[in-house]
């Protein structure tokens, strides 16, 4: 695997799942912990939440988020962020394509209101910071409240300029937003930040991490006292602040941080930022899980985050923004609500079935006695199934054990080796990308491939083409417990 996941066969090594509540909302599938209903948690919550994909992980299978690139400038530097590369097959935050005026922004929400019917939510994420470049922010959001009035509304910000816009987000019914914290310790801070621009003027080194971390802690406590649901995002950047991450976990925590979304760096020389050129490390997936496991509290754990673009559309596992270029976008600005509509009817039938088939498949590993841990990668598009044609442009990956199943991450493949199963240099990327995986569950496979993983040490599974992910999870557990291990491949 690319970042470096080290091979597992151990039967007791530590639990991906927190013991803590769960449901169908949280980071992951309940099995002998108890219901799977979501009454463990706040009704008025569960409304704000259950259609919001980075908000909820069940919602993410079902819905689909779109970024509007209408905010370029930012007021501090971050020494993992540059945002003039761009690479249209690369997805990583701060990157764009094309930056938006407001007019246009709101041209291309109308056209993926009317498109994709997974659409929930539009929300501001950079390219640069959304509570900096207000005016354009603003402009963008109200437009689109007034064009499409059922829409979630979401930002992102590093904090700074948040605290003098709270109120006028509450006035423009902006429901979620997103603050990135990486510290909590100003001297921490200062390997992270060189500097900020606030009030002004220009701050360096420890004034400007200080000014940075109290700005922060005060627009999050502004955001719970008026009932915004806050993500915190946290850069997991090794050896400056992987274990200071407990620590913010706290503070925000105490705050009302409704999610901690602790993410990994990406960092190449090619990006041209100060951590790339200076070699800085990223975490390795199971490196990003563990610390995830000794987050504590009521602040829920994101494990489905796929650090998108600024110009993102669609579901989480399937972007869909090159259909949307501007280039693309009808003259006339437009809005057909009926798919959305259409969509929204069919959901719920959809969602029943997947919770009773969820539910039947956890009863059965409830029955079962062990303290085996396995990794899972599974190939999916979305709906929540293994439903990927040979054709993977990402394996999420799952850990299972008698705790139950979590979501540990997702890989993305490269883009230059879709070309199917039967390509060696997919083949050969995909093998790579598995390194210390236990199965692979996927919709077809030749045997060939299913061969050369096995080499590797990969179990890999047609077995469960087209179910439920978590019903598949749960039916392989059992069966690998029943028959007492590893014994081949189905
Ligand atoms: C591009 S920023 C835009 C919003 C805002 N300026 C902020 O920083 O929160 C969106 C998210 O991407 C993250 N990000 C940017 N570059 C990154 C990188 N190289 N590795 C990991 N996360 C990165 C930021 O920390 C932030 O959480
Ligand atoms: S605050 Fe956001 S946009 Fe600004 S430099 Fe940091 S990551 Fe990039
Ligand atoms: S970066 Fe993470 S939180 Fe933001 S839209 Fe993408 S998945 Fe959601």
């Amino acid at each position: 695997m690319s970042r470096g996941m080290s091979k597992r066969r151990t039967t007791n090594t530590a639990p991906a799942a927190r013991e803590s509540e769960a449901t169908t909302f949280g980071d992951y599938t309940s099995s002998s912990r108890g219901s799977s209903k979501p009454n463990a948690m706040d009704q008025a919550i569960i409304e704000k939440i259950k259609d919001h994909p980075c908000f909820s992980r069940e919602a993410h299978l079902y819905f689909a988020r779109m970024h509007l690139a209408v905010a370029p400038a930012c007021n501090i530097q971050c020494n993992y962020c540059n945002r003039k590369y761009d690479c249209a097959n690369e997805s990583r935050p701060g990157v764009a394509s094309n930056r938006l005026t407001p007019d246009q922004a709101v041209r291309r929400a109308m056209a993926v209101a009317s498109e994709v019917p997974q659409l929930s939510v539009v929300g501001i994420a950079g390219p640069g910071d959304a509570c900096y470049d207000w005016k354009m922010t603003k402009a963008t959001l109200i437009a689109i409240a007034r064009e499409i009035p059922d829409i979630k509304l979401c930002v992102s910000t590093n904090g700074l300029a948040l605290p003098e816009h709270v109120d006028e987000l509450v006035d423009m019914n902006v429901g979620h937003v997103t603050i990135t914290i990486n510290m909590v310790d100003p001297k921490i801070g200062t390997k992270i930040y060189p500097w900020i621009f606030y009030d002004g003027r220009r701050y360096n080194g420890i004034d400007a991490s200080r000014i940075l971390h109290e700005r922060q802690m005060l627009g999050l406590e502004m955001l719970t006292e008026r009932g915004i649901l806050t993500k915190v995002n946290s850069v997991m950047i090794p050896g400056v602040n992987d274990e200071h991450l407990i620590e913010v976990n706290k503070w925000v925590n105490d705050r009302g941080a409704f999610m901690h979304n602790v993410t990994p760096l990406i960092s190449e020389r090619s990006h041209g930022t100060f951590y790339g050129l200076n070699r800085q490390r990223c975490p390795a997936p199971l490196e990003l899980n563990a610390l995830r496991d000794r987050l504590e509290g009521a602040t829920k754990v994101v494990r489905h985050c796929r650090q998108c673009r600024a110009d993102a559309v669609g579901l989480l596992s399937d972007d869909r923004a090159s259909e949307f270029t501007l280039g693309q976008l009808p003259a006339e600005a437009t809005y057909d609500s009926g798919k959305r509509h259409a969509y929204r009817q069919l959901i719920e039938h959809e969602r029943r079935g997947q919770t009773s088939e969820t539910t039947d498949a956890t009863i059965a590993v409830s029955l079962a006695r062990s303290n085996a841990t396995l990794f899972i990668a599974v190939t999916t598009k979305g709906g929540g199934r293994i439903n990927e044609l040979g054709q993977a442009k990402e394996l999420q990956i799952f850990s299972v054990c008698q705790k139950g199943i979590g979501l540990i991450g997702h890989l993305k493949l490269d883009p230059y080796c879709l070309g199917g199963w039967g390509e060696e240099t997919t083949l050969n990327s995909i093998i790579e990308a598995l390194e210390g995986i236990d199965f692979l569950l996927c919709f077809q496979i030749g045997i060939i491939p299913r061969n050369k993983l096995a080499r590797r040490g990969v179990q890999a599974t047609s077995a469960y083409g087209n179910a439920y992910l978590e019903q598949a999870i749960d039916a392989l557990y059992t069966a690998y417990l029943s028959r007492g291990g590893f014994s081949g491949a189905s």
